[in-house]
């Protein structure tokens, strides 16, 4: 099943003949459960690409379909709601909340909807992640590999359709990168994830299930599921 494509989706930054092109007619299929890399150049679109994945910005033209929505179609306030409800994020800097535990940030966005979390499934995310015995440290106390774990054990919790990640690594060192990389594999097959994946490290990439590739704002491999 697929479940996000992109139809002939354009971003340009400014107008005329001095627009940037940073995204120029991308198709793109993802399959459920698939851990899939978008690798490229610096300047190349992939965080362009991440933020229209993510609802985080809108296109110039073409759409974006999650789960079956197309979600540009959805008015500013729903789009929203959506995000909250079928993406997680997880980001370089990690982004937790400084003065929460690392439970409270687990479940943070799923309280955040109304709801209450589903306690074996964000036990289980834990114990694969291994943050059993820090669940009541606050992220400073925390290692960068390990901050970054609780991000991806937040991003997981509320069973998102997609996890986008973006240079999830980028601030880690190399060890710790293979660490993180095989944690987010081990996820993606153990609780059927899909997971979509920026980064411009090519032996980061390589861990994933499928690699496209995008240069100057097009896909140039990878592009079908
Ligand atoms: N807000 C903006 N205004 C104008 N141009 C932009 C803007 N954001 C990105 N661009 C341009 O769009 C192109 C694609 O940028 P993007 O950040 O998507 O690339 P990237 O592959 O993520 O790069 P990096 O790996 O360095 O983060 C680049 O030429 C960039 O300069």
């Amino acid at each position: 099943m697929i479940i996000l494509e992109t139809k002939d989706l354009k971003k340009y930054y400014g107008r005329g003949d001095t627009a940037v092109h940073a995204l120029d007619g991308v198709d793109l299929q993802v399959e459920n459960s698939q851990f899939v890399a978008v690798a490229g150049t610096s300047g190349s679109g992939k965080s362009t690409l991440l933020h229209l994945l993510g609802g985080l910005d809108r296109p110039t033209s073409g759409t974006v379909t999650v789960d079956g929505k197309e979600i540009f179609a959805l008015k500013d306030e729903e789009l929203t709601i959506f995000r909250r409800r079928k993406i997680g994020f997880v980001f370089q800097n990690y982004n937790l909340v400084p003065v929460l535990n690392v439970y409270e940030n687990i479940v943070l966005p799923i309280q955040l909807d109304g709801n209450e979390p589903d306690k074996s499934y964000v036990d289980q995310i834990i114990s694969t992640l291994g943050l059993e015995s820090k669940l009541n440290n606050l992220p400073n106390n925390l290692s960068g590999g390990q901050q970054q774990r609780v991000a991806i054990a937040r991003a997981l919790a509320s069973k998102p359709a997609i996890v986008l990640a973006d240079e999830p690594t980028g601030n880690l060192d190399s060890r710790t990168s293979q660490d993180v990389m095989g944690l987010l594999k081990v996820t993606s097959e153990k609780f059927r994830q899909t997971i979509v994946m920026i980064t411009h490290n090519e032996e980061i990439a390589q861990l994933a299930d499928r690699i496209v590739r995008i240069e100057d704002g097009r896909i140039v491999g990878g592009a079908r599921a």
